[in-house]
């Protein structure tokens, strides 16, 4: 890495003069997020940032958090060293821009939590245990040439001063002393420009030390990132990180580099050509007269090359040069038709030139890459740079290329965020930023509808419906001839840089997640049961724009139905039906995406549109009617012997009381587990259960809690995860120990548990109090899963679950969406037990050859796995 600039920051003497921004609370927060109550803020001496020496300023120093904890966390709101918030790669063609927004500051931690987080042992004296504050990573492009854009985008949000979306004390430098980490050529050309309209300096950083970094980055963050482009096939490929190193990057900008990497900041620049993607564009615009470079790029793809490129069936009267294994179809020499008839350039159809032009650079940049690894006997290169743009026919020349002279032995992979690599690692550069730290496990990346710099209702409401999905427009027609053999780049479809844009999501950093300690192989876990092929795909979505009307006049409803209410929903109909039709058109736009991404896509979008939870009245109204019942059913259950009860039991929860255990289970494990409840272990209960809860009211109220109830009977200590954020019917986090108090009035072995679980304090004082004399019973807790979906990633669940399933040795997974869609095939270090109705026909048929409404009763017991 380029060394650190060592100037001291200047201690602003004027004090309190920053400049202050509200703390614009953004929608989409993602999951979990950070707690901690706001701490007062106090005026304060600022200290300018210095992007490369920060510096502890104590100024304004106030305890931040709970007074109950012993040593309470220190808010330093004038301290500067996580707010290193922008960059910039300023490129011949493209302005590159990460920054970095803080997530809003969530209410304050409430008893319940605490007691929970106290009882887990998660309670740490109040340090700051994560390596990075949570926020999110954001990704933009300006066209060089539109430089005041780039600028004002940048004075709009506030970028350079910390951003309107950080909480005010991040802000405050003197505009004077700014400094913006910048790499690219232009941080020198422009700098002057940056100083006069924005008041910042840039410093500069190494370009190749900020591609190298911004790769590494992601090569080991990003689950799937790399991917492989041949025949129009899309496959991500999961990088091993003990195994990365060495491999080539070849960044392909205006020009291309070509990086031999080793290490973490240990790499050598091995080469490089001046052919690259200025030359193509720089060529294409004066040949075609195109306007920009996505412009020349969608040329192309109705470009026949044939009629500019000499072939080698050209040369050899419609031969191919087999000695030599050169097809006829082989171009021959890249615009060699071009010097033998006497046309002029106006005699040539732009379509072919802009073909033809593509084909020469990015064979010629596969050609050398090839080479370079074949130097340094390197099996891998990574292509990065904006040349590339997500565009199908160029992955697939290159690919070709990389293949054709490897004979199949060196790969071509693509980055995702290919563009980004210098920006990001122009980012790193600043000391502090944690994202070092970071694990695949605490990004999430999201992809929201609304542009950077245009808010959603500007967006969605003005431009109306033409923020649809891109248009597909034709494959390419090569008529077959040019190239080694032709690529074939189905699929090849050129998007408006709008939608383009949505290769590419923002990042999430949630470093209260965690990797879920009882998976078996967190390796191997997939968390979707079945893959999407194409045809799976269009039935899901077709499932889920036929519930989207009805999603929208709940959605709408839960907000009383005003009309801004109402714009939201029909934006929201937008965006999400814009979501399904570019993943329709590529199902691997958004990374590797399975059913449970796309159900919790949904989520996410009502979300970025603002509705908090669409389903609120529907649950509040179910739990009622279902506490309702609970008494008659409690009273019930205990009349039964606990074999009956406990098949009872299982059945309440698998159908709320409209399952009839008569009718078919596809799976069927009861005995099993009923031997291990109430036979085999007699006298050895389980020590703790997980219940991953589903729906809200009877599913709930009527099957869960009873079932829990059984347990915490049996001496099992209960913790009940729910969702941390609404999605569909499901009960939150949030409304379940409201749920358990009202059911704990009816029943004294809820009440014990839910008090020693903390779930309930003075709010039982009054209730006739039939077991105080009863030994002080085993917990009932809640737990937050850290997600907000019908579906559960094991992979990125909250530090909470992780911590309550260090001492599990059972989990009851409920639902389809938790045990069906995601983990039927899951592997866990303790008994499992996954519940679930099938609630449609054809997943019933394809898993289990079953019916829509069986039921799933699978015990996996650990000495048997
Ligand atoms: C959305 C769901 C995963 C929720 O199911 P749950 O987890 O609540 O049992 C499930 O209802 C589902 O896949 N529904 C689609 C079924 C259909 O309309 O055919
Ligand atoms: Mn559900």
């Amino acid at each position: 890495m380029a060394a650190n600039n060592n100037s001291d920051p200047i201690l602003d003497e004027g004090g309190g003069g920053g400049v202050k921004h509200e703390a614009a609370g953004e929608a989409g927060e993602g999951k979990g997020g950070g707690g901690g109550a706001a701490a007062t803020q106090a005026p304060a001496a600022m200290l300018p940032r210095s992007g490369s020496r920060p510096q502890l300023d104590l100024s304004g120093a106030a305890i931040h958090g709970n007074l109950e904890d012993r040593n309470p966390t220190i808010l330093l709101p004038n301290q500067s060293d996580d707010i290193s918030h922008l960059a910039l790669d300023i490129g011949g063609s493209l302005i590159k821009l990460v920054y970095f927004s803080r997530h809003a500051e969530h209410s304050s931690e409430d008893k319940r939590k605490l007691s929970t987080k106290r009882r887990l042992g998660m309670l740490n004296g109040g340090r700051r245990s994560y390596p990075v504050l949570g926020g999110r990573l954001h990704f933009v492009k300006f066209e060089t040439g539109k430089l005041n854009e780039c600028l004002d985008f940048i004075s709009s949000k506030q970028l350079h001063r910390g951003g309107v979306d950080s909480p005010s004390w991040c802000s405050g430098a003197q505009p004077d002393n700014i400094v913006i980490k910048a790499t690219g050529g232009g941080a020198f050309k422009y700098a002057d420009l940056f100083k006069e309209r924005l008041g910042v300096s840039l410093e500069k950083e190494d370009e190749m030390d900020c591609l190298v970094a911004g790769a590494n980055f992601l090569l080991k963050s990003i689950r799937h990132e790399a991917f492989t482009h041949m025949d129009g096939q899309k496959e991500y490929v999961q990088i091993d990180q003990n195994d990365l190193f060495p491999f080539l990057l070849v960044n392909v900008g205006s020009g291309v580099s070509i990086i031999k990497v080793d290490g973490h900041g240990k790499f050598q620049r091995v080469s490089g050509t001046n052919v690259g993607g200025g030359t193509y564009w720089g060529l294409g615009r004066l040949m075609t007269k195109c306007k920009s470079f996505d412009e020349l790029l969608e040329l192309s793809q109705r470009g026949d090359n044939s009629t500019i490129d000499m072939l080698v069936g050209d040369i050899y009267g419609g031969l191919d040069y087999s000695k030599i294994g050169l097809s006829a179809s082989t171009i021959a020499s890249s615009f060699g038709k071009t010097i033998s008839d006497d046309k002029e350039l106006s005699d040539y159809r732009p379509e072919d030139i802009s073909l033809s032009l593509l084909r020469m650079i990015s064979y010629n940049i596969g050609q050398i890459s090839y080479l370079n690894a074949l130097r340094y006997g390197l099996k891998r290169i990574f292509f990065g740079g904006f040349f590339i743009r997500g565009h199908a026919y160029t992955m697939d020349t290159i690919s070709f290329a990389v293949n054709f002279w490897s004979k199949g032995e060196a790969k071509a992979m693509f980055l995702r965020h290919e563009g980004f690599l210098g920006a990001l690692g122009a980012f790193m550069s600043y000391e502090k930023h944690g994202l070092d730290d970071l694990r695949i496990h605490h990004l999430v990346e999201r992809f929201p509808m609304g542009a950077p710099y245009i808010s959603w209702m500007e967006k969605f409401v003005q431009k109306g419906t033409q923020i649809t999905a891109p248009v597909p427009v034709g494959f390419p027609v090569t008529t077959g001839m040019g190239g080694f053999e032709r690529p074939t780049a189905k699929g090849d479809i050129l998007r408006s840089d709008a939608s383009a844009a949505l290769n590419v999501g923002v990042l999430h950093l949630v470093p209260t997640l965690d990797v879920f300690p009882l998976l078996e192989d967190p390796k191997m876990y997939e968390p979707n049961t079945i893959d999407l092929d194409l045809n799976e795909y269009k039935y899901w979505f077709k499932i889920l724009s036929d519930h989207l009307p009805d999603l929208v006049d709940k959605a709408v409803a839960s907000e009383g139905g005003t009309d801004d209410a109402k714009r939201r929903g029909d934006a929201f109909a937008h965006a999400f039906s814009a979501h399904l039709a570019r993943l329709m058109e590529e199902p691997a736009a958004y990374g590797k995406f399975g059913l449970a991404n796309l159900l919790e896509l949904r989520e996410e979008c009502l979300r970025e549109f603002q509705f908090v939870d669409a389903y609120v009245s529907i649950k509040q109204r179910e739990n009622e009617a279902s506490l309702a019942v609970l008494p008659d059913l409690l009273m019930e259950l205990d009349s039964m012997n606990e074999e009956a009860r406990l098949l009872a039991l299982i059945e309440g929860v698998l159908a709320a009381n409209i399952f009839d255990w008569g009718s078919r289970a596809c799976i069927d494990d009861f005995d099993m587990f009923k031997k291990r409840m109430l036979a085999d272990k007699k006298g050895q209960p389980y020590k703790r259960a997980l219940l991953f809860v589903d729906n809200s009211g009877a599913d709930v109220v009527l099957g869960m809690i009873p079932l829990a109830r059984e347990l915490l009977r049996n001496g099992t200590e209960v913790v009940l995860v729910a969702n941390s954020l609404p999605a569909l019917n499901d009960v939150t986090a949030n409304e379940l120990p409201g749920i358990v108090a009202e059911a704990a009035k009816h029943c004294g072995i809820l009440r014990k548990a839910a008090e020693a679980g903390g779930l309930i304090f003075d709010a039982m004082a009054g209730i006739q109090d039939d077991l105080k004399d009863e030994p002080v019973s085993v917990p009932l807790m809640v737990v937050e899963n850290g997600c907000g979906s019908p579906c559960i990633d094991f992979r990125q669940v909250s530090s909470e679950l992780a911590a309550a399933a260090k001492d599990a040795d059972l989990l009851i997974l409920e639902g389809m969406g938790r045990s069906l869609h995601t983990n039927l095939n899951a592997r866990f270090k303790c008994d499992t037990l996954k519940l679930a109705m099938v609630k449609n026909q054809r997943l019933a048929e394809k898993l289990f050859n079953g019916n829509i409404y069986d039921c799933i009763c699978k015990f996996e017991p650990v000495h048997l796995t």
